[in-house]
């Protein structure tokens, strides 16, 4: 190998005869450096941006809309995302822009308006989760599970900072789904894989790259597929996607999946100007859908949707011993002023902790808190000392909150001050609990006492970078 961007031979040569490879476009897309950033808008958040949308352009450069998903965006270049206090407020996520093509699998495969149980098996950062809980209803249940417990955390993170109350963020292997047979209406599977697709972004996964490590990932991603099988109910869809190229990764799990479970291939509908791909697999002709980006503004990437064709369907049974229970009238009216009272929320205790869930999610949430190793469940309100709530910081970035809850607005360079935790000071503030916003978007809580003010922000999510831009 010469320079960083050559490719792996035996990665070109394999691709050859793939639809839609062109060797020489590929190779000269990779050595052209040309980074594409993007970003995708959180909708439970840009309504309550001071300038909605706009406020977006204000602080990314905007370039273009990304024509296969509606909130996501090109920009003109990659900012210093750490110093824009948006980012930390939940209000976007950065991410690839190939792979928000999960939202044509999921708008063109299922009625989105239905309440339905989705799980995300290979979740960590959470790119996906997050791009999946604003496409399902406010009635519908996201599971977030990553077998990684350090990306669990992270995971955790992303998805407190989104804000939806409908998700539970749990740390299991795929083999512990069996006990939820039947149980989730949609399953997708992002899988681990051998990363080519990123080679442009990132030019030193190159080196790891080998032919045995595709095999490898193959078979893993064979052994997790088979995993999370039985969790999916009949009649539910199956996502899979992969950022490799290879046929092994792609191509041959559709004919794997095809050959072992009852499953159908669902094709999907593109348009031609996307520049997306579609192949068959060579031995079922069942659907894939291939991003080459010499062709797409966005990297490499591959997704394939199934329905499955046998099952049955979930029967619940209430938990001898739930592992949450619900909120005391006492607990709960202490907590209530804090809330949005048309939310629809029930509120849980676990241990100390008050948590509240989408009412209509009450079987949903016993069953999986019965089964699985659960991080994160709704919002985390907080706990009571005495009548008194102290809020958690999942309180302030869920939209859940009381809209009249006092709060302060902060200029950038405070706000950046807040963030990493360090002293704010605030003139004027009324003493006791406030949220400190930016372009009125929550960024946590402070304690305003009457000779200083304790910065509550989440000490391990501060910023640790000096700065501003
Ligand atoms: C491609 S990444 C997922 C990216 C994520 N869906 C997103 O959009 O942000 C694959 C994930 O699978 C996890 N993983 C690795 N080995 C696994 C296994 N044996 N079973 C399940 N997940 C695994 C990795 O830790 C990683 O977080």
């Amino acid at each position: 190998m010469g320079s960083d961007m050559d490719l792996p031979v035996a990665l070109l040569q394999s691709l050859e005869g793939v639809p839609g490879y062109h060797r020489e476009a590929f190779e000269a897309v990779h050595r052209s450096g040309e980074q594409v950033t993007s970003v995708r808008v959180n909708p439970a958040k840009a309504s309550l941006l001071a300038g909605g949308l706009e406020t977006y352009r204000i602080s990314l450069p905007v370039s273009g809309k990304i024509p296969w998903t509606d909130n996501g965006y090109y920009l003109q270049e990659r900012p210093f995302f750490t110093f824009d206090p948006l980012l930390h407020a939940g209000a976007y996520y950065v991410q690839e822009a190939s792979s928000m093509f999960v939202e044509q699998a999921m708008r063109q495969t299922l009625d989105l308006n239905q309440s339905l149980r989705v799980l995300d098996g290979c979740a960590a950062p959470g790119g996906k989760s997050t791009h999946l809980q604003s496409l399902i209803s406010a009635d519908s249940l996201l599971v977030s599970n990553e077998v990684i417990k350090s990306r669990a955390s992270i995971l955790e993170e992303n998805l407190v900072k989104w804000g939806g109350a409908n998700v539970m963020v749990t740390n299991n292997d795929p083999a512990d789904f069996s006990s939820l047979e039947n149980f989730f209406d949609v399953l997708v599977i992002d899988a681990p894989c051998s990363g080519s697709g990123l080679f442009r972004r990132e030019p030193e996964a190159i080196a790891e790259w080998s032919p045995h490590a595709v095999q490898l990932c193959s078979q893993r991603q064979q052994r997790i597929l088979a995993d999370y099988y039985p969790s999916l109910a009949e009649d539910g869809t199956l996502i899979y996607s992969t950022c490799s190229y290879s046929q092994e990764e792609d191509e041959q799990i559709i004919d794997w999946l095809l050959n072992n479970f009852e499953l159908e291939s669902l094709p999907l509908q593109l348009q031609a100007d996307w520049n997306i791909v579609e192949v068959q697999s060579p031995e079922r002709k069942g659907s894939g859908y291939r991003f080459f980006p010499d062709q797409v503004k966005g990297e490499g990437f591959f997704l394939a949707a199934f329905r499955k064709k046998d099952g049955g369907q979930f029967h619940y049974r209430a938990p001898k011993k739930p592992k949450v229970q619900k909120a005391s009238k006492g607990e709960v009216a202490a907590v209530m002023p804090w809330l949005n009272q048309d939310a629809g929320i029930q509120l849980w205790k676990q241990q100390e902790q008050l948590l509240a869930f989408p009412a209509l999610l009450e079987q949903e949430l016993l069953v999986v808190a019965d089964n699985l190793y659960v991080r994160h469940a709704g919002i985390t309100v907080g706990k009571l000392a005495g009548q008194q709530l102290v809020p958690d910081h999942s309180l302030a970035m869920s939209t859940l909150l009381h809209p009249s809850t006092v709060a302060v607005s902060l200029k950038k360079e405070d706000a950046l001050q807040y963030l990493r935790k360090e002293q704010v000071i605030l003139s004027d503030a009324p003493t006791g609990w406030a949220l400190v916003k930016y372009e009125n978007l929550p960024l946590g809580w402070v304690k305003v006492l009457p000779n200083r003010v304790n910065n509550y922000y989440p000490s391990n999510w501060r910023i640790l970078k000096s700065g501003s831009n």
